[in-house]
């Protein structure tokens, strides 16, 4: 079985390794636009020596942004500037990835670094967010959203269509649809947040129908040799983890019909509840979703040893690994993988001006 540091092919890309840069939301956009913070940024983590570099989350229109700082693809305006972030991402080496979302009841808020709260509704960037129901995150919380109407959701979905062709047309080649952390699609599957009544409510079928069909709709934009993947939020820590893992698996059934060629699978974020941090805590949970559904998986959260790591993929358990603070924390932490891993000449990992020297440190 290959290791971290065999290379992964899917469709018709292949990565030089298993090494991912997870989506991390930098919020550092200006009205959906790329700005000098983003390029450096992109280019230095894939220089880093991943596989596969996937940009944060980019909002599919501007109500469905986390904050009025997240990137977009809702304009043909957005695509030049995402344009240059996935050259030097190639240019690096790496596969350039992007995930695509809408934040659906968690939108309209500030960054985490301001509090993470809704924007004040007397606040100019304010704006009414939507969801599948009318019904807060937390009761507390006066941020309620709209309930979408059909029409809302036929426009959504266009939107996901849109932006995937702008991402197409921006030069990535590897999708992740946002389908976790209680955002807008997550929250359709949810039973804690769906109380429609119409052919997107109720049975699991229901629920599923807008993540099934808008995979089916991007996937006619999205050319078929390259990956088509999303990021699923599998489980929801509150209490019934038992059904809402079983009844993920068998929404992937139908999503891998409709298209999708992997599964990141992720947490729910539904609700509030405590969720039992531990280390690799997902990896299990994927070995299990990608035996029972046959797609290949990429898993995160507190997966910071790269012989673990690697032995997720030597035992079958991960396609691919998603790391995310270990590459913000140190952006060439692949060097570090491979020496721990013993690669011969593991700065190698790295482009040819770093490499050389750090290679033939022991000499002048
Ligand atoms: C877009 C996205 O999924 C990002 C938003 C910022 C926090 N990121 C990580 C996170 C997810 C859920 C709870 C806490 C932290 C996820």
């Amino acid at each position: 079985m290959p290791g971290l540091f065999d290379p992964y092919t899917l469709k018709g890309i292949t990565l030089r390794n298993r090494l991912a840069v997870s989506p991390m939301c930098q919020y550092m956009a200006r009205e959906g636009l790329v700005t000098d913070w983003h390029l450096p940024h992109y280019t230095s983590l894939a220089r880093g020596g991943a596989g596969l570099v996937v940009v944060e989350a980019t909002a599919v229109s501007p109500e469905g942004r986390i904050t009025p700082g997240d990137l977009g693809l809702w304009s043909d305006a957005h695509v030049q500037g995402l344009a240059a972030v996935a050259r030097s991402i190639a240019d690096a080496g790496a596969v350039p990835g992007i995930q695509l979302g809408h934040a659906g009841r968690k939108a309209g808020c500030t960054p985490p670094w301001e509090g993470g709260a809704p924007l004040p509704k007397a606040d100019p960037a304010h704006w009414e967010p939507i969801a599948p129901s009318a019904l807060p995150l937390i009761a507390e919380q006066p941020h309620l959203p709209r309930a979408m109407t059909g029409a809302d959701i036929r426009r959504v979905q266009q939107d996901f269509v849109d932006a995937a062709q702008r991402t197409h047309d921006a030069g990535f080649q590897w999708l992740e649809l946002h389908f976790a952390h209680g955002f807008l699609a997550q929250s359709f599957l949810s039973k804690h947040f769906n109380a429609r009544d119409d052919a997107y409510g109720g049975s699991l079928e229901n629920r599923a129908r807008f993540l099934v069909e808008t995979v089916a709709a991007v996937r006619q934009v999205w050319p078929a040799s390259l990956p088509l993947t999303a990021r699923l939020g599998v489980l929801e820590f509150d209490g019934d983890d038992g059904m809402n893992l079983a009844e993920s698996i068998e929404v992937l059934a139908h999503l891998k019909a409709a298209g999708l060629d992997l599964v990141d699978v992720g947490i729910g974020f539904s609700t509030l509840s405590p969720v039992p941090w531990a280390p690799n805590m997902l990896v299990p949970v994927a070995e299990r979703v990608r035996r029972e559904t046959g797609l290949p998986v990429a898993t995160s959260w507190l997966i910071t040893d790269a012989k673990e790591a690697d032995g997720f993929v030597r035992k079958g358990q991960l396609d691919l690994v998603m790391f995310a603070r270990r590459f913000l924390d140190n952006p060439h932490w692949t060097q570090q993988a491979a020496r721990a891993l013993d690669l011969p000449k593991p700065s190698w990992v790295l482009p040819s001006p770093y490499a050389y020297w750090l290679e033939n440190w022991a000499t002048p």
